[in-house]
């Protein structure tokens, strides 16, 4: 809950929005996962339209946000019902809802598609929109499986086309995968990077040169709900006993490639490095 306080105080106080550099956001697909991204974005102070393709499905959208709203408020304004209802009416005082995507993208910062899942109907899509949106605008997917560059070529604004991979519920989940293509620019990364943070939400990089320990023990714990991510896991367990038990699976099973010797967790145990136990494995811990 503290995600949510966290929230509703940056919608009071949004100078966080005031300088940034997205401020103005379209989100293209009102189903599950947009309508989530235009709340949690219209929360957080931005000024927020949600497109889709016909004015019921767009009805019905708005009704999901606010019933979403409403069981936040219910917790956060127990004792101040009215308190809640102006939350509740500002939230949604920062979103309009269009059918006409085209028409809308001439004033914004940011385009974050959440349509079906089919490569050819997010190009078709991104392909109409670059045609119109002003240069600066930002484009991105939140795809669940297509290569960005793949979605991104269906344009020529390739520096400016990265993947936000928002997690269901929105509201609720705090991890955002922040990924790039090998055209997407430095200024763009860094842009969607602050624009996750003004979400009140958790960025990982999923930058193919740069993915981290880290960010991978992050992803777990927020995207897959682990306790612990797989490297804190093997420090805790242990590298030594980690190393025991996959070469005694290897054995059984060589061909397995589930299996196969790990050139970092031998180097690290023969360093005596064996995780927590020894204060320092895949981390440090003094
Ligand atoms: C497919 C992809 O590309 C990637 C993906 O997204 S994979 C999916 C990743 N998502 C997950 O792993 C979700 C796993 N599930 C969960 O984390 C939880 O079950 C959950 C957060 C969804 C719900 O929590 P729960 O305790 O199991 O159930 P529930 O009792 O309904 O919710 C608890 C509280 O959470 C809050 N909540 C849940 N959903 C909410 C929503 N959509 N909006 C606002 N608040 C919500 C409410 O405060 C709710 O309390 P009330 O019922 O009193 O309103
Ligand atoms: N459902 C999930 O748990 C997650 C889904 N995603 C991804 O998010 C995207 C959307 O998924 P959902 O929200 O679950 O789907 P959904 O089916 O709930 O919503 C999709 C919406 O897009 C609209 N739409 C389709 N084509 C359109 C177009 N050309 N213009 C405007 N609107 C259009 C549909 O009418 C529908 O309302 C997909 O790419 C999916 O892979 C990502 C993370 C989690």
């Amino acid at each position: 809950m503290a995600f949510f306080t966290h929230q509703i105080t940056r919608t009071l106080c949004s100078s966080a929005v005031r300088n940034a550099a997205i401020k103005h956001v379209t989100v293209i697909g009102g189903g599950l996962m947009g309508s989530g991204i235009a709340q949690v974005a219209a929360v957080t102070g931005h000024s927020v339209v949600l497109v889709d393709t016909s004015e019921d499905i767009l009805k019905n959208s708005a009704k999901n946000i606010q019933g979403s709203l409403k069981r936040v408020v219910k917790k956060k304004f127990a004792d101040k019902p009215e308190a809640g209802e102006e939350f509740v009416q500002k939230v949604m005082n920062n979103i309009s809802t269009s059918t006409d995507a085209a028409s809308v993208v001439q004033k914004t910062d940011l385009v974050v598609e959440a349509i079906v899942e089919n490569l050819k109907v997010k190009q078709a899509l991104f392909s109409t929109l670059d045609k119109v949106a002003p240069a600066h605008t930002i484009f991105v997917s939140n795809t669940s499986s297509l290569p960005i560059a793949d979605i991104a070529s269906s344009t020529a604004r390739l520096d400016r086309f990265g993947g936000l991979h928002f997690f269901n519920p929105v509201p609720m989940m705090k991890l955002v995968e922040v990924s790039i293509a090998a055209g997407t620019s430095q200024q763009t990364f860094d842009a969607l990077l602050d624009f996750t943070k003004a979400l009140g939400k958790h960025p990982v990089s999923c930058k193919v040169s740069h993915g981290s320990k880290e960010d991978i023990d992050v992803a777990m714990k927020l995207g897959a709900g682990y306790p612990m991510g797989p490297f804190e896991l093997l420090d805790y367990v242990g590298l030594d006993t980690s190393k025991f038990i996959i070469d005694g699976w290897y054995e059984k099973e060589p061909e397995n490639p589930l299996f196969a010797p790990s050139p970092l967790l031998n180097k690290l145990v023969a360093e005596g490095k064996l995780g927590k136990k020894t204060g320092e494995g895949f981390y440090k811990y003094k």
